[in-house]
């Protein structure tokens, strides 16, 4: 099925029925929803926090993470002050390094980490450890003992054999750490099934249904080392609806009236986890901090009168939604191959290695020619990778001018979160440097791999 896309240009003709959007007016636009706040055309090429990418490309090398620290130093600060009489823990599985350490501790944010290494470098760059929260599904021995070590602020709990664990090592160390359970509410979030994680069938938390969440709590206050104050729920990822939310806190105002008939305690705390969607693409419309924290107040509130509770503390862990749109990924065109009659495959010197989300999740990017402004006629493209894979796919979709050739730079939108986090060497292709951008200066924060530092792991060759 094809139809004709009214602006014309090549390949418009066979426009595929369920591509989401035509070419836009101007190839050239930097739609603000979906760049960094910083980022405009200067002389046609594209700047980032006051910093030409063709200077950041001929400095850093190609490809390359661009964070605009103003952006995510803004959205930290707005989700602070929007959850001003609660906690905002950012969840470090999203992006996380000594410089984004640093931020969150000077914006005033708490951490959520989901394994020790997470937690090494939240460490090793200063974090204050009581604003510090463990998670992970299946946290090792080792991992808990560091968290119990440094004195983290709460532990989630996500099994039966954890709960034990964890009793176990505080007892030996004499001491007695702050617990939350994970609860799996059995919410359907409408997000991707990879990013969904409150249904009932997969891998985390207790759940709600079948009675294990109950257990669970029976079991923590069984054992006098734990200090049991609330529950936690993550429901998933990229969520834009709140519907799923609703649901969530309803449930877990239940369980809180549960917990104070069978225990005679109200829990303190309520984590109601991360999941706010961003724009990947100029269409979609991100509920702003103030909106998500006044709508999931007056949610928990409305639930707590409704039982006779005391209201909680509420806690969140937005990821993607704090470092998500601040980033964005810089490649070099490397060749131009027109595939007659179907569209152009515009290849990069990155790919899946950097940004696994599209292979893996079907994740939607836009992203432009970034090094100089073009009038050329539109032409529908699809950016791939270098990669050995024919999923090797960085932008699905997208519309490039006719002229663009080798050497020329593509900037893709919105990738801060889960790209860097999530990079792998695959096909030994290194992963690429992260640099900070502000006023005009850009630093490196997270340096670029080369082959040396691979061929160094590989135990029987000569680095
Ligand atoms: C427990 C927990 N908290 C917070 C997050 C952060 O999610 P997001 O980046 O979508 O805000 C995740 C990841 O999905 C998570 O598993
Ligand atoms: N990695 C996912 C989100 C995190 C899921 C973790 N619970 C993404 O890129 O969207």
């Amino acid at each position: 099925m094809s139809r004709v896309h009214p602006a014309g240009g090549r390949h418009a003709d066979i426009l595929p029925e369920d591509h989401p959007a035509g070419p836009a007016e101007d190839l050239n636009a930097l739609d603000v929803r979906v760049w960094p706040r910083n980022a405009v055309r200067e002389d046609g090429a594209m700047t980032v926090g006051g910093v030409d990418v063709r200077d950041l490309a001929r400095e850093y090398g190609t490809p390359l993470y661009v964070y605009d620290e103003d952006d995510v130093r803004g959205r930290m600060r707005e989700y602070a002050a929007a959850f001003h009489d609660g906690d905002v823990h950012y969840a470090g599985k999203a992006f996380l390094c000594g410089a984004m350490v640093k931020w969150l501790n000077e914006e005033g944010l708490g951490l959520d980490v989901c394994s020790g290494g997470e937690l090494a470098v939240a460490l090793a760059a200063g974090f204050p450890t009581e604003r510090i929260t463990l998670h992970g599904s299946n946290k090792a021995p080792w991992e808990l003992e560091k968290a119990l070590e440094v004195g983290v602020g709460r532990i989630v709990l996500d099994s039966f054999e954890e709960i034990a664990r964890l009793g176990y090592l505080a007892q030996e160390r004499g001491v007695r750490p702050k617990v939350m359970v994970r609860v799996t509410t059995g919410v359907e979030a409408h997000t991707h099934e990879f990013i969904a994680t409150a249904h009932d069938d997969q891998k985390f938390g207790f759940s709600r249904s079948s009675g294990a969440a109950l257990e669970a709590v029976r079991r923590v206050v069984a054992l006098e080392q734990l200090e049991l104050v609330g529950l936690h729920s993550h429901i998933g990822s990229q969520i834009f609806d709140v519907d799923g939310f609703e649901v969530a806190a309803h449930r877990l105002a239940e369980l809180l009236v549960a917990i104070r008939d069978e225990h005679g305690v109200e829990l303190p705390e309520l984590d109601l986890g991360g999941g706010y969607g961003i724009a990947y693409l100029p269409d979609e419309e991100p509920h702003d901090p103030k909106a998500i924290a006044d709508g999931l107040r007056e949610i928990v509130a409305r639930e707590c009168r409704a039982y006779g509770l005391a209201m909680p503390r509420l806690t969140v862990e937005p990821g993607r939604a704090i470092v998500g749109p601040g980033g964005v990924t810089l490649y070099e065109v490397g060749t131009v191959k027109d595939v007659e009659g179907l569209r152009t495959y515009v290849s990069v010197d990155g790919g899946m290695s950097d940004n696994l989300r599209t292979a893996l999740y079907g994740a939607e990017y836009t992203g432009v020619l970034a090094s100089r402004s073009s009038d050329a006629r539109p032409m529908l493209s699809r950016l791939v990778g270098k990669h050995c894979e024919s999923g090797d796919i960085v932008v699905r979709d997208l519309w490039f001018p006719e002229d663009i050739a080798a050497g020329d730079l593509v900037a893709v939108a919105a990738t801060g979160a889960y790209c860097r986090s999530m990079a792998s060497n695959y096909n030994h292709v290194p992963k690429p440097a992260v640099v900070a951008v502000k006023d005009g200066r850009s630093r490196v924060i997270v340096r670029r791999e080369g082959v040396e530092d691979l061929l160094r792991l590989d135990a029987e060759v000569e680095a």
